[in-house]
C-alpha cells in the first residue's frame, strides 16, 4: 500500500501534460450551462473542423506542458467543485492519473470529447460532440451523459437523430448552433426541438457573457 500510494505521487508530480490555457468561469454549455468550473484546455487535436472556435489547440508542441500537481493545485485554489477538461481533443492524452487525483481530492471531473480516440481517465461527466471530420469510436456511445450536436447547416438534424440512436437511453441530447450560423440556424432548431422534445437547445452562453 505505502509502495502504491509512492508510485502515485511520482506520477503526480512528473506526469506532464500540455496545457493551453486553464481558467476558473461558467460552463456555458450543456448540461451544467450555468455552473461555476474549472477549465483545463489541453493542445493537440487532429479533427480538424472547419469551424472550430479553438485552432489555436490543434498544434500540441506549441503549448507548454505542465504537471499534474501544478493543474491539482490550480484546482484546489478554487471553490466550484466540478473541473472541465477540454481542448483541443483532451483524449489524445492518457488522462488516468490527471482525473484520479481530481476525483481523490473531492472533485468531479468532466470531459468536452469528440469520442474520436480511445477513453482513458476516471469521469463524471462525458460530454460527447461527434463530428462529420472524424469519426468516433464505438466505445463512447454507451459511456456518454451528454450529447451534443453542432447544427451548422439543416443536414446536421438527421446527423443528430443517427446519433441519439446510438447513445444510452438515459444521456442527454442538446443541439448547439455554430456560433457563426446561430442566427440563420436558431429558428430550425427551435422547430425541430418542438418536434422533438426529448432534444434541448444549448446556446454558449459564455460568449453572450463576454467571459472565456
Ligand atoms: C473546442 S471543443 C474541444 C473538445 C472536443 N475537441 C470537442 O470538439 O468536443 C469544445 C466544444 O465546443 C464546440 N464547438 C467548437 N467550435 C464551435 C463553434 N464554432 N460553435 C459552436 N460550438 C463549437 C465543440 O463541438 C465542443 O462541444
Ligand atoms: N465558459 C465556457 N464553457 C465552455 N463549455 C465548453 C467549452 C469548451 O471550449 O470546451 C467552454 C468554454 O470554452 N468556455
Ligand atoms: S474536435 Fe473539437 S477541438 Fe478539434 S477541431 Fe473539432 S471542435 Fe475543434
Ligand atoms: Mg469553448
Amino acid at each position: 500500500m505505502q509502495e502504491q500510494i509512492k508510485i502515485k505521487e511520482v506520477e503526480i508530480s512528473s506526469e506532464t501534460l500540455p496545457v493551453m490555457e486553464s481558467f476558473y468561469t461558467i460552463q456555458g454549455e450543456g448540461a451544467y450551462q450555468g455552473q461555476a468550473a474549472y477549465f483545463i484546455r489541453l493542445g493537440g487535436c487532429d479533427v480538424g473542423c472547419h469551424w472550430c472556435d479553438v485552432k489555436e489547440s490543434w498544434d500540441a508542441s506549441v503549448h507548454p506542458r505542465k504537471t499534474v500537481q501544478s493543474l491539482l493545485n490550480e484546482v484546489e485554489e478554487v471553490e466550484g467543485n466540478i473541473v472541465v477538461i477540454t481542448g483541443g481533443e483532451p483524449l489524445m492524452h492518457d488522462l488516468d492519473v490527471l482525473t484520479s487525483a481530481i476525483q481523490e481530492r473531492g472533485k468531479r471531473t468532466h470531459i468536452e470529447t469528440s469520442g474520436t480516440h480511445k477513453i482513458t481517465g476516471s469521469w463524471d461527466w462525458i460530454c460527447f460532440s461527434p463530428k462529420k471530420f472524424k469519426r468516433p469510436l464505438d466505445e463512447i456511445y454507451s459511456k456518454a451523459d451528454e450529447l451534443k450536436i453542432i447544427i451548422y447547416n439543416k443536414s446536421d438534424f438527421e446527423w443528430a437523430k443517427m446519433h441519439a440512436e446510438r447513445v444510452n437511453s438515459a444521456c442527454k441530447l442538446y443541439l448547439q448552433p455554430e456560433w457563426s450560423k446561430a442566427d440563420e440556424m436558431i429558428p430550425a432548431i427551435i422547430n425541430f426541438v418542438k418536434s422533438n422534445p426529448d432534444w434541448n437547445i444549448s446556446l454558449q452562453v459564455h460568449k453572450f457573457m463576454q467571459i472565456p
